[in-house]
């Protein structure tokens, strides 16, 4: 019910506070972390924290690490990640800005040469960013060397204005009420703007004092590692998002009760129809999927990050693939479900005290920022392409792409598959998601000399990405998993996520000869089965997330399920309440409704 400027204004009260928390408290980095995703209202600290710092420690050299981390972990600077601009977004090479050396100064001029190359976008740069990583087009010796990061001041540290030659503000509202509104996301021009030499991002390239461009010995991709961490995040938030979203609805489809009652008897809790759970319950196994892939990613970030320090750069493509691919899967995916969630609650769904406007209109732009879905497959694709070809060429692929070096296998294998229960088999299962997967990217690889086609990669890409996420799944079953039956109930969990995939992209699976229409219908029989079977602990499977009523925020997602005295209350405190006769009346209603009064007397 907040104005954009009281929203905005709130935003800023609760960083301060949790900063302050986090300085008293002597919090540990992680328990910061965890502290500002509870205050849960995007705002100028994601940025600062998510992206400022990281490209710095990236992108810095050690001494500018030194520098500019020291004064950004005390909150002496806030910064942001100035990339996209008016003009371009996903094609980072298209951006316009421009850095030109001037060797008699000793200084970049940075400047805004159009009005598609204004920076428009970056969170925090609005109103409150006092610092940024800009990304601009290096130009030295008269030579365009292409984009790279800089930092800069772009406020007073005194009273927070605008350096000159920086024109600086809000881009306006966004989708929703709430949502991304609490974050001045924001435009930038720059005209001429003078920084230091040291104030470029040195640990890629370095610009000496008489302007020559040196390489360094990294690789040039390393300028988009801030976006591999950020996308590996995106993976936890989303399987996050979307648990919230199934626990609104599966508490709220144990509370409602419509048709179904014979002789007087108790009407049916809706969670019991065959559709409302064929709906709903592959959300729930994809929010348990999305997590443990998510932890997986987790570690294998960290693992590439070890390597880099020691100059291996050998698993770089694999990580920005999966980052790309994951991100860009389960983004889309949980948007996707939160909105489905809504239908699933009916009309109190649309509610904004349901929880679930909020969560949808606050979630849909991961499907855009930090690269936009689409543009992300086709990404993975063309990794996938390479790695066809370098597997035709006799090498042998590791990591998350191992599979394709079975090509004998199973580019020819028939699913075993004969009976309902044979698809409980978890080997079963991975072999025709590997089968799937492989086949496309190979189809895609040989049709590619023919007539290139972005829709293959992106299919390829997505069966690859689903591959690794049904894959991460039945790894977690291997391990020790701690408490009595929740190793079965996430066996059951995990065949549903396998077979509800089977079930929607059964055109691929038929298609490419990895099963057949006989074995996709047994796919659907043990589908409805493992429904039935989670029914029982639908509520518990929901409940295991541990969310508090706060936390979750929604009437229809109540732990003590009082849904309705719940949904009652909230609507009370709608500001049309507040009065009994509404404002305008006087000046609308009521002039309105004598002259009908009066013509009907005529
Ligand atoms: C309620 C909420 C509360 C709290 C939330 C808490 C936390 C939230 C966390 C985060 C969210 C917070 C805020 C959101 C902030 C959003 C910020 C942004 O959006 S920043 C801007 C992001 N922009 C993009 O992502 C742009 C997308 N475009 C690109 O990445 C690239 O341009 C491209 C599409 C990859 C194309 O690049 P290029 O033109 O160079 O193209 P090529 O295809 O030729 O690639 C060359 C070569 O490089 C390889 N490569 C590409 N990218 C990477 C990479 N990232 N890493 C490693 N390698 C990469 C590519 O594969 C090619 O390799 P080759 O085939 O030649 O071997
Ligand atoms: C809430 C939010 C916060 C953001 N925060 C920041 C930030 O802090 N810093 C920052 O720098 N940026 C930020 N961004 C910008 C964001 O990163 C870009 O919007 C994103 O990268 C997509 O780029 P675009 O907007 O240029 O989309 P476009 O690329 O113009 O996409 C438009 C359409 O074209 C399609 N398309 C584009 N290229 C291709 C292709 N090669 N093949 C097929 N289809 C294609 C896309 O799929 C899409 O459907 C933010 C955006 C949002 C929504």
């Amino acid at each position: 019910m907040l104005s954009r400027k009281e929203l905005f204004k709130d935003t800023l009260k609760k960083a301060a506070h949790a900063w302050k928390r986090t300085v008293e408290l002597h919090l540990t980095e992680e328990e910061a972390n965890l502290l500002r995703l509870y205050i849960d209202q995007p705002g100028y600290v994601d940025l600062h924290w998510v992206m400022f710092v990281p490209a710095i420690k990236g992108q810095g050299t050690e001494e500018q690490q030194k520098k500019w981390l020291t004064m950004a972990y005390k909150f002496q600077i806030i910064g942001t990640y100035a990339q996209t601009e008016l003009g371009h977004g996903s094609n980072v090479q298209g951006l316009e800005t421009t850095a030109t050396f001037d060797p008699s100064t000793d200084e970049f001029i940075m400047h805004s040469p159009t009005l598609t190359s204004s920076k428009w976008w970056p969170g925090g740069l609005g109103k409150t960013s006092t610092h940024a990583v800009v990304y601009a087009r290096l130009i030295t010796e008269g030579k365009d060397y292409g984009i790279h990061g800089f930092i800069m001041q772009l406020r007073s540290l005194d009273d927070h204005s605008p350096l000159p030659g920086i024109t600086i503000g809000d881009i306006g509202g966004k989708f929703g009420s709430g949502a991304y509104n609490s974050m001045d996301n924001g435009v930038m021009r720059l005209d001429h703007v003078r920084i230091p030499r040291d104030q470029m991002l040195m640990r890629l390239a370095q610009v000496t004092r008489e302007g020559k461009y040196v390489h360094s010995d990294v690789p040039k991709q390393l300028l988009y590692g801030t976006m591999v961490y950020v996308r590996q995040t995106i993976v936890a938030d989303a399987s996050r998002a979307l648990s919230r979203a199934v626990c609104i609805a599966v508490r709220y489809g144990a509370i409602r009760k419509q048709f179904g009652s014979k002789a007087g008897g108790p009407e049916t809790q809706v969670l019991n129809y065959k559709t409302q759970q064929s709906r709903l319950f592959p959300f729930l196994a994809s929010a348990y999927a999305f997590r443990f892939v998510g932890q997986w990613l987790k570690w294998l970030y960290t693992d590439v990050t070890q390597k880099l320090e020691s100059k291996d750069f050998s698993t770089l493509p694999e990580a920005h693939a999966c980052t790309a691919g994951l991100k860009s899967v389960t983004t889309s995916a949980t948007a996707d479900a939160i909105e489905e969630c809504q239908k699933l609650c009916g009309g109190h769904g649309y509610l904004n005290s349901s929880g679930l406007p909020e969560l949808f209109a606050v979630n849909l732009p991961a499907c855009t920022y930090e690269g936009d879905n689409v543009v992300l497959l086709l990404q993975v694709a063309r990794f996938l392409m390479k790695t066809v070809s370098q597997v035709a060429s006799g090498k042998q692929p590791v990591g998350t792409t191992a599979y394709m070096g079975n090509i004998q296998h199973l580019m020819q294998c028939k699913s075993v598959v004969n009976t309902v229960e044979d698809w409980l088999n978890p080997a079963a299962i991975k072999e025709v998601f590997e089968a799937r997967a492989l086949r496309m990217a190979v189809n895609c690889a040989q049709n590619i000399s023919k007539a290139p086609s972005q829709e293959e990669g992106f299919e390829a890409a997505v069966a690859h990405v689903q591959l690794i996420i049904v894959t991460k799944f039945i790894e977690k079953l291997q391990e020790d998993i701690l408490g009595h039956g929740v190793k079965e109930q996430l066996q059951k969990l995990c065949g549903i996520y396998a077979l509800h995939l089977i079930h929607k992209h059964l055109g691929d699976f038929l298609s490419t000869g990895c099963v057949t229409a006989r074995q996709g219908s047994l796919a659907n029989e043990r589908l409805g089965k493992l429904y039935a079977q989670v029914r029982p602990n639908a509520v518990a499977l929901v409940d295991a997330f541990d969310y508090t009523d706060h936390y979750l925020g929604s009437a229809l997602g109540r732990y003590d399920g009082d849904v309705y005295s719940a949904l009652y209350k909230e609507a009370w405190k709608d500001p049309l309440n507040e009065t009994v006769v509404p404002d305008g009346y006087q000046e609308h209603l009521r002039p309105l409704l004598k002259q009908q009064l009066k013509l009907s007397r005529l």
